[in-house]
């Protein structure tokens, strides 16, 4: 019943993509006999790749067939008649009815078939009562990230837990204002292993333990008079790896380090690095392609790697890492697991960090705790279960930026929480809270905004935005005289963008008129009748702000790069010019047309946002039904804000289905490592 005819038909319906319907085709033709009833799998199995899967959960897919396909309005009737085909067929099937037809056939091999794996487009994998279905370009990324993970896990590292004692002590006070201190404990567990993760929402110090981290192990260096060890810093995007060079060097600043056995602190300082790369650009792209300069065959040097904001990095990207390293280089990852998955395939650290909310520690590793570290894991977080994995994930649990309790970070912990009670009425209280707190100038707004096609913006929402747009807009209109130096136009260039992050709009779709595209277009409707903008002709008019959609490196602008179009004085006259920050303080002035892929950004999308924060973020959440609307997408789009957040929505059953929806992506990373 699934000919290639009947598929064809799932194009037009945008359930698949062509090139999923040309893949399945391609190999019905190199294998004739490849059964048609495993067909509409293998098809859902290459596009739900573009849904971020990496792989397909074949129990799930039976349940609900429909989750890794194109998006079903459930108007037109082709859809209907396809999906009700499909339907009826998978509620006819079993599991083993369907891994029989599939590993009848030569395009799928089980994993555990080491040969067969290297000639198939499609692997099994049948762990644990699991069975998950593959691209195999995925299940190899996957492998070789399995493999970079345990291997450093069965490693033991050459600290002493004596030095990790006495420097711990020195690093960390021994009363901390909260028990236990997770922050020591999670710098005593990753200096004490080959593999290591530190995860916690915004402001819970992960950068401030990491470089207590690097104070220890580049202390302890030293201490035995051993030459320091090469440390790298690096973050998945351009924007990521900028913020962090502040955060880096703001928190190195301000670190107090005690005189480590003789060693000072400004000597111990100077050998913490400070620059931060982007992951490209550590593992040196190749020209032209998805390879890097640095592989098996030529890994990058380096004692330690540590990445932040781990949880952008996609499977290949992760794969890519541990491929281009040395075997023996230890590995720190950063991130706080709760936020969006990567835009591409793959949710490692959500899937390695799965477990970390409720420690899982084993009491072997709650005695080296207690004898190392001085701490006493409380017993909720003790679990003899725990798996080799759970021991080295450290999760933070008290942020230190957001007063703790304040409105934003109990509505980030509300929209994180994994609850059968309804959570509106709790929202709503803390809204009420935070009116209540500042009634002028409350911390938390919600705005209502009916969202059917041409429905005009509501006074309250176009005030917010001109309010908070105008803020940046109006020291673009302070530009310097002609004659002024170019000094004083780098100067006016770095104001605008110190307060182009005061406000930002996020969406949580691309498509539609309340979309990215339709938002940037209204705004920019509303700035110019508002008269905060002069022009919106022409592509680069005064104050556009632009993003960076892909890495460039030949201008050395990475994606989500954020800049402004401005002017600038070339040769007697104001040219176009667009200002980006050189991540170093400094500002950089770009020529437009250098500029391959950029985008306006008055609305941007939380996927994009993530690695970024503003003084107030708004975000505008559709009034349809999404399955992108996930609680992970609204706890990010909560989190980008540092004193204010603003919830734009238009349906009360939407926002709370979207706060309990979780993202759902299947992987064996917590198969295979154990
Ligand atoms: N133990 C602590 N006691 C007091 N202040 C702390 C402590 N740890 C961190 N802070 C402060 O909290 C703020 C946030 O810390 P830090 O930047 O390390 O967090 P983070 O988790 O890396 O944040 P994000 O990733 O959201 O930028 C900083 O100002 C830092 O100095």
């Amino acid at each position: 019943m699934f000919d290639m005819e009947t598929l064809k038909q799932w194009v037009d319906a945008k359930l698949v993509r062509y090139v999923d319907y040309a893949l399945v085709k391609w190999m019905k033709n190199e294998e004739p006999e490849l059964a048609d009833s495993v067909l509409p799998l293998l098809m859902s199995v290459s596009y739900s790749a573009s849904l971020g899967q990496v792989c397909v959960d074949l129990q799930q897919w039976l349940n609900t067939p429909e989750s890794y396909l194109g998006a079903f309005e459930g108007e037109d009737e082709l859809s209907v008649e396809l999906f009700n085909a499909l339907h009826a067929w998978a509620a006819d099937q079993t599991l083993s009815s369907v891994l029989n037809a599939l590993l009848d056939s030569k395009v799928v091999a089980s994993d555990f078939d080491s040969l067969a794996v290297q000639a198939t487009p499609f692997v099994l994998v049948q762990r644990n009562g699991a069975a998950l279905l593959y691209l195999r370009r995925y299940w190899q990324a996957e492998q070789t990230i399995v493999a970079g993970i345990s291997q450093r896990l069965s490693r033991a590292t050459s600290v002493s837990e004596d030095d990790i004692r006495e420097l711990l002590g020195a690093l960390f006070q021994e009363e901390s204002e909260h028990t236990p201190d997770w922050q020591k404990i999670a710098c005593g567990i990753a200096a004490s292993n080959h593999f290591s993760i530190i995860t916690g929402g915004p402001g819970t110090g992960k950068t401030t333990t990491v470089l207590k981290l690097l104070a220890l192990l580049q202390g302890q260096r030293l201490k035995h008079q051993l030459p320091p060890l090469a440390i790298r810093l690096a973050a998945p995007t351009g924007k990521a790896a900028a913020r962090l060079n502040e955060s880096i060097a703001a928190n190195l600043a301000r670190l107090e380090l005690p005189e480590l056995g003789g060693i000072q602190p400004a000597e111990l300082k100077q050998i913490i690095p400070t620059q931060v790369t982007t992951l490209h650009r550590l593992l040196r792209p190749k020209p032209n392609s998805r390879q890097f300069a640095h592989n098996k065959a030529n890994p990058l040097v380096a004692d330690i790697v540590v990445v932040d904001e781990a949880s952008m990095i996609d499977i290949e990207m992760m794969a890519s890492l541990f491929d281009g390293i040395e075997p023996d280089t230890r590995v720190i990852l950063l991130g706080d697991k709760d936020q969006l998955a990567s835009v591409e395939a793959g949710y490692v650290l959500g899937d390695l960090c799965r477990g970390a909310a409720e420690g899982k520690y084993t009491s072997h590793t709650a005695a080296w705790v207690q004898d190392v570290c001085h701490q006493a894991i409380p017993q909720t977080y003790i679990d003899d279960k725990g798996s080799t994995l759970n021991q080295v994930v450290c999760m933070l649990r008290h942020s230190y930026r957001f007063v703790e309790g304040g409105v934003i970070h109990q509505l980030a912990s509300l929209v994180n929480q994994e609850t059968e009670q309804e959570k509106l009425p709790l929202l709503k209280k803390i809204f009420a809270q935070s009116v209540l707190e500042a009634p002028n100038a409350p911390a938390l707004r919600h705005l209502y905004q009916e969202q059917l096609p041409h429905t005009e913006l509501t006074k309250e929402v176009r005030d917010l935005l001109v309010a908070g747009y105008g803020e940046y807009l109006d020291r673009v209109a302070e530009i310097p005289p002609l004659a002024a130096k170019e000094e004083a136009f780098d100067v006016w260039g770095k104001r605008v963008l110190e307060w182009h992050v005061s406000f930002q709009l996020l969406v949580a779709m691309r498509r539609g008129e309340w979309g990215l595209e339709g938002m940037n277009h209204r705004i920019e409707q509303l700035l110019l009748a508002s008269g905060k903008l002069q022009s919106v002709a022409g592509l680069w008019y005064l104050g556009r702000p632009v993003m960076v959609t892909q890495n460039d490196y030949s201008v050395d602008l990475m994606n989500g790069d954020v800049g402004i179009s401005l002017l600038y004085p070339v040769n007697g006259e104001l040219k176009q010019r667009v200002i980006f920050s050189d991540g170093k303080g400094g500002v950089r002035w770009v020529l437009p047309s250098r500029l391959q892929s950029v985008e306006t950004v008055f609305a941007m999308t939380v996927h994009k946002s993530q690695g970024s924060e503003f003084t107030h973020t708004a975000m505008l959440l559709p009034s349809q039904s999404s399955p992108i609307l996930t609680k992970e997408l609204i706890y990010t789009g909560i989190t980008r804000s540092k004193k204010h957040f603003t919830l734009i929505s238009g349906s009360q059953s939407v926002l709370e289905e979207a706060m309990n929806r979780k993202v759902e992506r299947s992987s064996g990373l917590s198969l295979y490592i154990g």
